[in-house]
Parts: structure tokens; C-alpha cells; sequence
């Protein structure tokens, strides 16, 4: 089995031993340049339209914990953006850093965030989420930065839920929360092709990144910090540094819906 992490000897460096498409022509992340950002004025404002009763659950899977959504219909979807059609809402989770001066994934001109939140959506021209996350076109991920500064009352929410699933494997139900909380008020975004930034690594993303961040306290952050990549019974390794740094544009264009 593909057994990759964020350590010494498992971490992005080792990633293209078993998954080749890491020195691909459109890998994620990337360190986005506003000045050198394009502004497209087709693009289309984002709408996201989350129903909270699409929320089921929330899960340490060992490199990250996600909320998984029920996709079984149009409930919670992305439309608009960049994008045709309409795309379900799978999961959303996190990357984050060991201290706040690290932990995003993409980078604003070189600045890192302390964490980087990660909202997954895939195309309904594709029966399921997998079929889908092997299509160029089959992802949509709306990235959001969280920014050191006041607690974030919804966020407490997802945090509260951390508790229950400390160590790799274990889930819980998390019921009725709207993601729609997690969101900063404008929804001006840049946009380019990419990819996961975890393995498989598949090129089928079309990243939204917003660009202004939500809040985060140093209290919540310690909380993300207390999560464990390791199981029960192993020796304990905390959850911290899982995120892969910014990858060659390769002539990649990044747009903005804003000037
Ligand atoms: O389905 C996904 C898994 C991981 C990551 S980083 C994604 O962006 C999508
Ligand atoms: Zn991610």
C-alpha cells in the first residue's frame, strides 16, 4: 500500500516514488502572485448553496480530519466561479503548521498562513465523486486562508468535535453544521488548474482560492495542534505540518474575479 505522510522519510519529497503525476504539468499548491494574477472579467461570481442537513459526519483519516457531507443530491453545491454545470460538496478539511508562521498550502507571494481550509466539490456530469476525481474537470476546491486574529465562532464548532477523534481512524457524527459559517465576506477569488495536493495527486482541480481570510484565535489553532496522525496503541505523532509547499506554475495563467 501507497503509506505516504509529512515526515522525513514519507513526506512531498518521497511522494513521486509511488505517485509519478507529483512532477506533473499541474501540481498543487502554488505560490499565487497577485501582481501577476489576470483579471478575468467572464468569470462569474461563486454561489454556494450549502444545506446544514447535508452534514453527517467527521473523521481523522491520518493526514488530515475531514466533515463529510451527504452527495447523494443537489443539496449543497458550487455553481458559478470559474465553472459550468454544478458541483457537490463531498468534504471539507484542513492543512495546517506546527506555529503560526507556517501551515497553508498556497502562498500569497511568498506569505504563508498558519492553516488553509479546503472545501471539496466534484462535477455532476460524473456519476460519483470518484469517477469524477479522475476527470481534468472533475474537482472544484474552494481554498480559504484563516488568519491569526479573533476566535472563530463557527470554527469552534468543527473544533469541539476534535476530541472524539484525537488519533487516525476514529469518526464521529457531526450533524447540521452549515459550512456556509466558514466563509469570509467577500467571495473575490483567484482561480487556476491544478490538482489534490495529497496523493493520489490527481490533475483534476479547479482551484477557487479566496482571497480574503477568515479568523482564527492561537487558541484554536493549539486545538488542531492536538490531533494525532498516529493511531490508538501506536506511538503518538502529532498532527502538525501537513501541508505539501507550493509547486511549479509550469506556464500555468492564474486569473482573479477582482481588480
Ligand atoms: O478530495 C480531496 C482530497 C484532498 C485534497 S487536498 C483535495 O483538495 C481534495
Ligand atoms: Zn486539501
Amino acid at each position: 500500500s501507497h503509506a505516504w505522510g509529512y515526515g522525513p522519510n514519507d513526506g512531498p519529497d518521497t511522494w513521486a516514488e509511488n505517485f509519478p503525476v507529483a512532477n506533473g504539468p499541474r501540481q498543487s499548491p502554488i505560490d499565487i502572485i497577485p501582481g501577476h494574477a489576470q483579471h478575468d472579467p467572464a468569470l462569474k461570481p461563486l454561489k454556494l448553496k450549502y444545506d446544514p442537513a447535508t452534514s453527517k459526519g467527521i473523521l481523522n483519516n491520518g493526514h488530515s480530519f475531514q466533515v463529510d457531507f451527504a452527495d447523494d443530491d443537489d443539496s449543497s453545491t458550487l455553481t458559478g466561479g470559474p465553472i459550468t454545470g454544478t458541483y457537490r460538496l463531498r468534504q471539507f478539511h484542513f492543512h495546517w503548521g506546527c506555529s503560526d508562521d507556517q501551515g497553508s498550502e498556497h502562498t500569497i507571494a511568498g506569505t504563508k498562513f498558519p492553516c488553509e481550509l479546503h472545501l471539496v466539490h466534484w462535477n455532476t456530469k460524473y456519476p460519483s465523486f470518484a469517477d469524477a476525481a479522475s476527470q481534468p474537470d472533475g474537482l472544484a476546491v474552494v481554498g480559504v486562508f484563516l488568519k491569526i486574529g479573533a476566535a472563530n465562532p463557527s470554527l469552534q464548532k468543527v473544533l469541539d468535535a476534535l476530541d472524539a477523534i484525537k488519533s487516525k481512524g476514529k469518526q464521529t457524527t457531526f450533524s447540521n453544521f452549515d459550512p456556509a459559517t466558514l466563509l469570509p465576506g467577500s467571495l473575490e477569488y483567484w482561480t487556476y488548474d491544478g490538482s489534490l495536493t495529497t496523493p493520489p495527486l490527481l490533475e483534476s482541480v479547479t482551484w477557487i482560492v479566496l482571497r480574503e481570510p477568515i479568523s482564527v484565535s492561537p487558541a484554536q489553532m493549539a486545538k488542531f495542534r492536538s490531533l494525532l496522525f498516529s493511531a490508538d496503541g501506536e506511538s503518538p505523532c502529532r498532527m502538525v505540518d501537513n501541508y505539501r509547499p507550493p509547486q511549479p506554475l509550469k506556464g500555468r495563467k492564474v486569473r482573479s474575479s477582482f481588480k
